[in-house]
Formats: C-alpha cells, structure tokens, sequence
C-alpha cells in the first residue's frame, strides 16, 4: 500500500558478474535490511558470466531513470566500470574504500560505484556503498567539471 502522497524512492540497482556475487547478496542483504528499495540485476548464480553484460543492465537503469543509483561488482570492479561507463549518461566510479565513495560523491556527481569483490572486504564495501548512498554532491566548481563530463562537451574552440 502507498498512499498517494507518499513518494516511493527509486531503487538502487545491483548488478555482478560471478566473481562479485557473493558480494552483491551482502550488499543487497544490507541495502534492504536498512529498508532500502533494491533492484537485482544479476548475476543470481555462479556460473561463469561476462561482467558487460551486468555494467551495461545497470547502467541503462540508472540512465533511464529506473533507479537512483547504481552499485556493480566484479572481481577488481574494473571491467564493470569499463562496462558501465560506456552509458553517456553514467559517471561510475571504481571504489576501494569509504573515502573513495565520499570523495565521487562530493566531487565527481558518481551515479553508479564499481567495487571489486577480489580487491575489497565486505565490511569495508558495505561502508562504501552506506556512504555513496548518503553523501551529497558539492557542486560549485565540481559543477563545472562534471558538466565538461558530459556527451555534449567538447574540449575543442
Ligand atoms: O574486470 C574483470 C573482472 O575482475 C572479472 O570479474 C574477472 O575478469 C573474472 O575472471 P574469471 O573469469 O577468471 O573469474
């Protein structure tokens, strides 16, 4: 039941290949325990998958504006932010830490963190995805920056 007036936040939408699913179920266990809205993009299982294929599912969901955010997971999250970053409109950044996952908030406008389930601990990531989720983007002179990141900047005169 949702009243009219109630507003349903957009949810964060998972995603990993099969080296980062273990990862992605503590992240999803967390993310919903804390009353979280969360959209599971897969992988479910540990058969072998192409890591692209969940950076670019995420990535369509955030751009598209089914969810709010984005978290991927692979082995070092590299090849999913690769993945992910092929979307103009994402701004995923590769975390391995909470300062990380502060600072792209802060300065980047990250819409989507990457973290790599052979690179990082559970305990550190679920921080890191905590404070990506909850810290606000600075703006000012973060703002001119992330604008010349967009699909219509060109560098060129
Ligand atoms: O950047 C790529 C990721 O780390 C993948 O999770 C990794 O390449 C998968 O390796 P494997 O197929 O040997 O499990």
């Amino acid at each position: 039941m949702n009243p009219a007036n109630t507003p349903i936040a957009p949810p964060v939408a998972l995603g990993a290949d099969h080296a980062g699913v273990a990862l992605k179920a503590a992240i999803r266990e967390a993310l919903e325990a804390a009353g979280h809205p969360v959209m599971d993009l897969g992988t479910h299982g540990t058969d072998s998958v192409d890591y692209p294929d969940f950076g670019a599912a995420v990535a369509s969901a955030v751009a598209e504006g089914r969810a709010a955010f984005g978290v991927l997971v692979c082995g070092t999250g590299i090849g999913i932010s690769i993945a992910a970053n092929r979307n103009p409109a994402i701004r995923c950044a590769l975390v391995h830490d909470v300062t990380g996952a502060r600072l792209t908030r802060q300065h980047n406008d990250a819409n989507v963190i990457a973290l790599g389930a052979r690179m990082t601990g559970v305990e550190v990531a679920l921080d890191a995805v905590r404070t990506f989720l909850t810290t606000p983007f600075e703006g000012g002179r973060h703002g001119r920056r992330v604008q010349k990141l967009s699909p219509g900047w060109s560098a060129s005169p």
